[in-house]
């Protein structure tokens, strides 16, 4: 046991991909950080979420393309490489080593220590190592609880004793299970049904609600269920998982409408915050609650102390904890220089877009790219606003795009502002359309002006034309 003691202007803790650019962002601004990290460097994202699951479907995505396109179809003869596939994986999470990270960090300046990280009281967080080791960091500006999130388990009779895959296990899995059932038909029941059904698995995705991906437009969660669907997916909506056992080397899942029965289950019903274990109670917090924080990151009523990241519960996705750093960040910089700090509608230190203009991609077949509010949202809002959806294969591009596109676009317009409240594309290669609409949804460009965003012809994005063209009416 030692019983090092250091000073840093920041403490962070939790080097996920968000407490990584929070320590960077605050170096940049010329203060001293130290980042603590109990696991890997680079978090979730890098090993067991986006990079692995995004690398599992790619594999399927390009296949599915090719054999859209006649003349291209007829060169694929054989069947996606498994092995090949998962070693690609592999490659992308570094065989599950975070040394490159690392370097990255001490490259930036930033001081890692590798350990379990517990605040303990105002400004103070102690570090215990790999053998007990205890070092006590003191913060001279700020502590940043970047700890992330994982996965929620639902209460579920017997579901803890049958050892169920949670989504580490769903995207760093060796090989295909014979039969995969999926509960929670999310962001991940979606995107790892696709996957696993591709690469072998006979997948039963099972969701509570009427729909798949529930927060998305109607027309996501319904083009995605009859897609999986045609793939061979056992797709069960409106099903409720009331118990779970083993029955020898089987899982057996009892659901209102029966039994089912597979090798695997992966649970993926949501996220919980990791605070159980970083020292809440010390300062007045609960352990295991989401951080409550303002638009600037600041946990309300401590000043000293800031929640970035999935830690908070505002928008669990890497690009939007990526984006709450900078904020945080560059609010942790001007506050320590003795300035005020704004946290007005879109000001350098608030993490407005968390509100109003948050993009995602579901990287299903057919893929959901989402920007601002849906339909259903801006109603919930009593935000008057009219709604335009658009046929995404009847534009020239989706046309050459893939023989017989079949894809939707929703745009939602604030009826008074004429400004676009949010977009959702629902189609093959829909991602890379997203970033115009966030930009659209972001700079708040009046419909008028859009109409001189001319969109190169036969692209995919002829689209925003028709809706302009549906909206005018
Ligand atoms: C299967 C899956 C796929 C996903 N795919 C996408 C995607 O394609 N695109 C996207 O944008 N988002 C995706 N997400 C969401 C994304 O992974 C998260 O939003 C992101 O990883 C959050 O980053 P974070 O740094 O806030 O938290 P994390 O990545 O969870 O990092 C927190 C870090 O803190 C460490 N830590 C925790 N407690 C302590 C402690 N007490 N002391 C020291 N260290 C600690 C952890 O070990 C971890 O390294 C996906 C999520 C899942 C589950
Ligand atoms: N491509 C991406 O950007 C990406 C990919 C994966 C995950 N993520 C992030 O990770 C988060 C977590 O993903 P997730 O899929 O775990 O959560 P989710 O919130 O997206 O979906 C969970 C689903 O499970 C259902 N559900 C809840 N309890 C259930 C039960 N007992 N039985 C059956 N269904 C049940 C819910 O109705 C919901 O539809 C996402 O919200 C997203 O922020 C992002």
């Amino acid at each position: 046991m030692s019983g090092q003691e250091q000073e840093f202007d920041v403490v962070v803790l939790g080097a996920g991909s968000t407490g990584e650019n929070v320590a960077d962002v605050v170096v940049r601004g010329g203060l001293s950080a130290a980042l603590v990290e109990a696991e890997l460097v680079g978090g979730e994202c890098s090993y067991w979420a986006c990079m692995p699951s995004k690398a599992l479907l790619r594999g399927t995505e390009v296949l599915t393309a090719a054999r859209a396109v006649d003349g291209a179809r007829q060169a694929v003869t054989g069947e996606q490489d498994v092995a090949a596939t998962l070693a690609r994986r592999d490659s992308f999470t570094h065989g599950w080593d975070d040394s490159s990270q690392a370097e990255w960090v001490d490259g930036a300046g930033i001081a890692l220590l590798r350990g379990t990280g517990r605040l303990d009281g105002e400004r103070t967080v102690v570090v215990t190592g790999t053998g007990g080791t205890t070092t006590r960091l003191t913060a001279r500006h700020a502590v940043a609880v970047c700890t992330g999130s994982e996965a929620a388990v639902p209460p579920i009779e017997g579901l803890p004793g049958i050892d169920p895959w949670t989504p580490r296990d769903a995207t760093s899995a060796k090989e295909a299970p014979g039969r995969l059932l999926v509960v929670g038909g999310g962001y991940v029941g979606c995107e790892m049904a696709t996957a696993w059904q591709a690469l072998g698995a006979r997948v039963t995705l099972v969701q509570r609600g009427d729909r798949l991906l529930e927060e998305m437009e109607p027309e996501a969660g319904d083009a995605v269920a009859a897609a999986l669907r045609d793939r061979g997916v056992d797709v069960r909506l409106r099903t409720d998982v009331l118990a779970a056992r083993r029955d020898g080397g089987e899982v057996v899942l009892q659901c209102t409408g029966g039994e089912l029965r597979g090798d695997e289950v992966l649970v993926a019903v949501g996220r919980q915050a990791r605070t159980a274990d970083a020292g809440l109670g010390t300062v007045g917090l609960t352990p295991g609650e989401y951080l409550d924080v303002d638009d600037s990151l600041q946990v309300r009523g401590l000043p000293w102390l800031y929640g970035v990241g999935d830690v908070n519960g505002r928008r669990q996705l890497t690009h939007m904890g990526k984006y709450q750093a900078r904020q945080a960040g560059a609010a942790i910089v001007a506050r320590a220089r003795g300035e005020q700090v704004s946290t007005a509608d879109w000001s350098p230190t608030a993490a407005t877009a968390d509100r109003r203009a948050t993009p995602s991609v579901v990287f299903t077949e057919p893929q959901v790219a989402s920007v601002g509010l849906t339909r259903a949202r801006a109603a919930k809002a009593g935000v008057p606003h009219r709604v335009v959806v658009y046929p995404i294969g009847s534009v020239a591009g989706a046309s050459l795009h893939a023989d017989g596109y079949t894809g939707t676009a929703v745009a939602v317009v604030d009826a008074e502002r004429e400004v676009l409240l949010g977009v959702t594309f629902v189609g093959p290669g829909v991602a890379e359309l997203l970033h115009a609409a966030t930009v659209a949804v972001v700079g708040e460009v009046p419909i008028a002006r859009l109409w001189h965003a001319v969109p190169a012809y036969p692209t995919m994005s002829e689209i925003w034309l028709r809706l302009l063209e549906t909206y005018r009416g």
